[in-house]
């Protein structure tokens, strides 16, 4: 049996996540694999009631962390932690380096209390230390032709409404993740044609013998 792999793709509304996973999933098919399609916050029915919550309602910043971690926690042990057992592939439209990215460098939470809830959630029985993504493809986008993608796009949700700042905010706190952990991170050069970033993530993925 494979060994589960658990992916993400990050970056700021806009970066051209949701444009790719779809087809990654296709990709990790054709070579036989078992692929869990999930995103956060959400992913569960509990979580996904959670979502709506934090997309939509005013809140603090903690408040705030706690929703995404307490979406997490229940995503993890109802869906991600089985189908990495069953050594199926899970995509994850967002997990934690987005808590960090909007909740940390966006809201400027503390990025101490952060780690601490990461410790918290993710620790995990079938995981040595943390439960953490096996790769994290990180689309890398200027917040302002994100701004530009997104303009006239659906009516915006709490983050979404936010003024370029707050993006940039976010966008460094991708880049500080990243530096963090770099061989965790794919960064993904996401202001070109669709079809060099998608021929970039796939040399990425295919780059470390999954695909
Ligand atoms: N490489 C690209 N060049 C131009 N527009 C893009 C590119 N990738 C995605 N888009 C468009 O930008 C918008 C946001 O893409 P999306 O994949 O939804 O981003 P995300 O899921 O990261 O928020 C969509 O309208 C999409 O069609
Ligand atoms: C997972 C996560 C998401 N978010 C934010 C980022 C996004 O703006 C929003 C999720 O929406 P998003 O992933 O962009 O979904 P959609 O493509 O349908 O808009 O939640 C956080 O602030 N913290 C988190 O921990």
């Amino acid at each position: 049996m494979s060994e589960g792999l658990f992916i993400t793709f990050e970056g700021i509304d806009g970066a051209g996540k949701s444009t790719h996973i779809d087809a990654l999933a296709a990709a990790f098919h054709a070579v036989g694999r078992k692929v869990v399609l999930t995103r956060e916050p959400g992913g569960t029915p509990l979580a996904e009631k959670l979502r709506g919550l934090a997309l939509n309602d005013p809140m603090d910043p903690l408040t705030e962390a706690l929703v995404m971690f307490a979406a997490r926690r229940d995503h993890l042990l109802q869906v991600i932690e089985p189908a990495l057992a069953r050594g199926d592939v899970v995509l994850c439209d967002r997990f934690t380096d987005a808590t960090f990215a909007y909740q940390g460098a966006g809201r400027g939470f503390d990025l101490q209390v952060l780690a601490t809830l990461e410790r918290w959630v993710q620790d995990v029985p079938a995981a040595r230390s943390l439960r953490q993504p096996h790769l994290t493809v990180w689309f890398d986008l200027d917040p302002a032709i994100a701004a530009q993608r997104l303009a006239g796009a659906r009516v915006p949700d709490r983050f979404e409404s936010q003024p370029q700042t707050f993006f940039a905010r976010v966008a460094q706190g991708y880049a500080d993740r990243a530096a963090g952990d770099p061989q965790r991170f794919l960064r993904i050069a996401a202001d070109r044609p669709r079809e060099q970033v998608w021929s970039a993530v796939e040399q990425g993925v295919r780059a470390r013998g999954w695909l």
